[in-house]
């Protein structure tokens, strides 16, 4: 086990007020990382800063990866969708922006993204507008385009939201799959489901509460109860967090 990002006493303001602070983070190269916590607490803007989308104020991110390296599942990839656009051409949209290319596709850039279409089990819809899709359908595609560039790391923002619970599951199934291979970071509301699947937990509002879950006993049964992220931490034992503070 490497660590592939290692960020420490990492600060970052929009503008006056650090919207994080003194956060210490290292993903490794077989990690399946869940980032919670409540709205505004800072997740989406620590992506963007292991991105390069944003600059940090003070501190250090230290990659071991190449910029390609890196996929990236946005928030919101449900809009848009009245585009006519195939979800074969959204994956490609994956392999433009890595080779420069202006015009056209090459049977090489075709052949690789449905390469990607099937990794997420999705060839059969390559020809299919990608607003006929359902939400669950979509995802995938979004994840098969950010597999286009073979990344060590997939860095995705609610994948999951305004996706049902079978849903969610398959995609969260894949993204397990993926893991054998890739390390995987997710940010979600979705703590019931996620539980399954993480091995690891980051709690993120302005500050960071980082948790090892694999010897976490699960004495909940996900499906069928939905577990909050309050809860989550009580059974975890490690961090008492008050309601309030949590769903401000
Ligand atoms: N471009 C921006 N300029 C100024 N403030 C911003 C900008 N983007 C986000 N913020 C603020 O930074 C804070 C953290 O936002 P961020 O999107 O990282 O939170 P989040 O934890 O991902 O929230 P959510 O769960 O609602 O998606 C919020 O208070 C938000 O309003």
């Amino acid at each position: 086990m490497n660590n592939i990002i290692e960020i420490e006493n990492l600060f970052f303001s929009y503008d006056k007020q650090y919207i994080l602070e003194d956060i210490n983070l290292n993903i490794s190269n077989d990690d399946f990382l869940a980032i919670i916590g409540p709205n505004g607490g800072g997740k989406s803007t620590l992506l963007k800063l292991i991105l390069n989308i944003l600059n940090f104020n003070k501190g250090k991110i230290k990659k071991h990866l190449k910029k390609d390296e890196i996929g990236y599942v946005p928030q919101n990839t449900n809009l848009n969708i009245d585009f006519p656009i195939t979800a074969l051409e959204v994956v490609l949209m994956g392999h433009i922006s890595k080779k420069k290319k202006l015009f056209g596709y090459s049977k090489e850039d075709i052949s690789c993204a449905m390469q990607s279409l099937k990794q997420v089990s999705m060839e059969s819809f390559a020809n299919k507008k990608i607003g006929d899709l359902s939400g669950g359908e979509r995802q995938r595609v979004f994840i098969a385009r950010a597999l286009c560039s073979n990344p060590k790391l997939m860095l995705l923002d609610e994948p999951t939201a305004s996706i049902d619970v079978k849903g969610q599951n398959e995609i969260y199934e894949l993204l397990k799959d993926l893991n054998k291979s890739i390390s995987i970071v997710v940010v979600s509301h979705d703590i019931s489901v996620l539980l399954n699947y993480a091995k690891n937990v980051a709690h993120v509002n302005k500050k960071l509460v980082y948790h090892h879950l694999e010897n976490i006993e699960k004495e909940y049964n996900p499906t069928e109860e939905h577990l909050c992220e309050v809860e989550l931490l009580s059974a975890l034992g490690k961090k008492q967090v008050s309601c309030n503070s949590l769903h401000k």
